[in-house]
């Protein structure tokens, strides 16, 4: 049977060059490109099929800031009934975050929140299959729990709210093993390193990173978390592709690393959560699910 592959973020940085990448390693698998715009969907498509002609590729719009979206996608998806592996590249970095349309913070919802009601709605088709399905995060090194707390875990009063919803997705994968690994789901967490995208695009200008690039050439001899490229970036998510969910540590984040020769190769590294912190924040989670699906019953099947 084909594998089914879901990968959110798609249109362009990590979350594209993990497309052609996976697509390298296995062109029997169905790639699902998820994209909050159709045009881009499209095109990105017709861009994964000039290098790969024969792969099987379709496209899902959802936005995954606007939960109406995300909850049409889930339908959508549904109806296609295959899902094996749902693997999350997209994500917001600002130093303005603000509310979105659904009143929730838009760095936690677009990061996180859109994510998980995505994989709730998705359960039928991820869980009880007759092999292991598997979700891979794209979190960061900048989840830091200094920057998270469980009585602000949108992060509405703070100024950190990208690495507070990166901190609070490495609590989510922890607790969506403990609850679902039986029902053959299972979870990790990746950072893909520094790599040039529209995201650090956003931090510098491009011809300052243009500049900077032999600095950073040099800096990865010492540190090899600058992986620099979207393709050296999707290291760990294709290992991770590779590997038995079953034997994976879920209190592991795996980083993408490359050497100061280019070599690239994923380190493991123990994550710094709290387990029962980690099953509160899951029961905050649930509540604004329950809400939400309140809120948008008519989407619901
Ligand atoms: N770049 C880096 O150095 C690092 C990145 N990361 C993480 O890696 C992941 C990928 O980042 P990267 O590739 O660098 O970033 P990019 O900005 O290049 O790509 C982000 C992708 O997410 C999509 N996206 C943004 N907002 C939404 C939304 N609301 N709904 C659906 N899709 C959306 C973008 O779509 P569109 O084309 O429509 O904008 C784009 O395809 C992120 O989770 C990021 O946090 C972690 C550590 C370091
Ligand atoms: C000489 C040189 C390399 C200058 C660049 C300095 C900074 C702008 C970067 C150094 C480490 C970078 C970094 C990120 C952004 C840019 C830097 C601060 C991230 C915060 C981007 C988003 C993430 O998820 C983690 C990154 C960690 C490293």
């Amino acid at each position: 049977m084909e594998r089914v592959v879901l990968v959110t973020g798609a249109s362009g940085g990590v979350g594209l060059a993990l497309c052609r990448r996976l697509l390298g390693e296995d062109g029997r698998i169905h790639l699902c490109l998820a994209c909050r715009n159709a045009q881009k969907a499209e095109a990105t498509r017709d861009l994964v099929l000039q290098e790969y002609p024969a792969a099987q590729v379709s496209t899902v719009e959802v936005d995954l800031g606007n939960l109406a979206s995300v909850l049409r996608a889930a339908q959508e998806l549904r109806c296609r009934r295959l899902l094996h592996m749902l693997t999350t590249a997209e994500g917001v970095m600002t130093q303005t975050d603000r509310l979105n349309g659904d009143g929730l913070q838009e760095v936690f919802t677009t990061n996180l929140f859109g994510h998980f009601i995505l994989i709730r709605q998705l359960e039928s088709l991820l869980c009880g299959n007759e092999k292991p399905s598997r979700l891979i995060w794209t979190s960061s090194s900048n989840a830091r729990e200094s920057a998270f707390s469980l009585s602000d875990y949108q992060h509405a009063k703070g100024q950190e709210s990208y690495s507070s919803s990166k901190y609070a997705t490495d609590l989510t994968s922890v607790v969506l093993n403990r609850k679902f690994n039986k029902q053959g789901l299972y979870s990790s967490v990746v950072c893909p390193g520094l790599v040039m995208s529209n995201m650090t695009f956003k931090i510098l200008p491009v011809f300052l990173w243009v500049l900077l690039m032999p600095i950073m050439f040099l800096i990865r001899f010492f540190a090899k978390t600058y992986t620099l490229t979207p393709y050296n970036g999707a290291e760990a998510h294709v290992w991770l592709f590779k590997q038995k969910p079953e034997y994976l540590d879920p209190l592991v984040k795996y980083h993408s690393c490359t050497s100061g020769l280019g070599k690239n190769f994923v380190e493991p590294r123990k994550l710094d959560v709290d387990e029962e912190t980690a099953e509160k924040f899951y029961q905050k989670l649930l509540e604004l699910e329950g809400q939400t699906l309140e809120k948008y019953g008519d989407l619901l099947d």
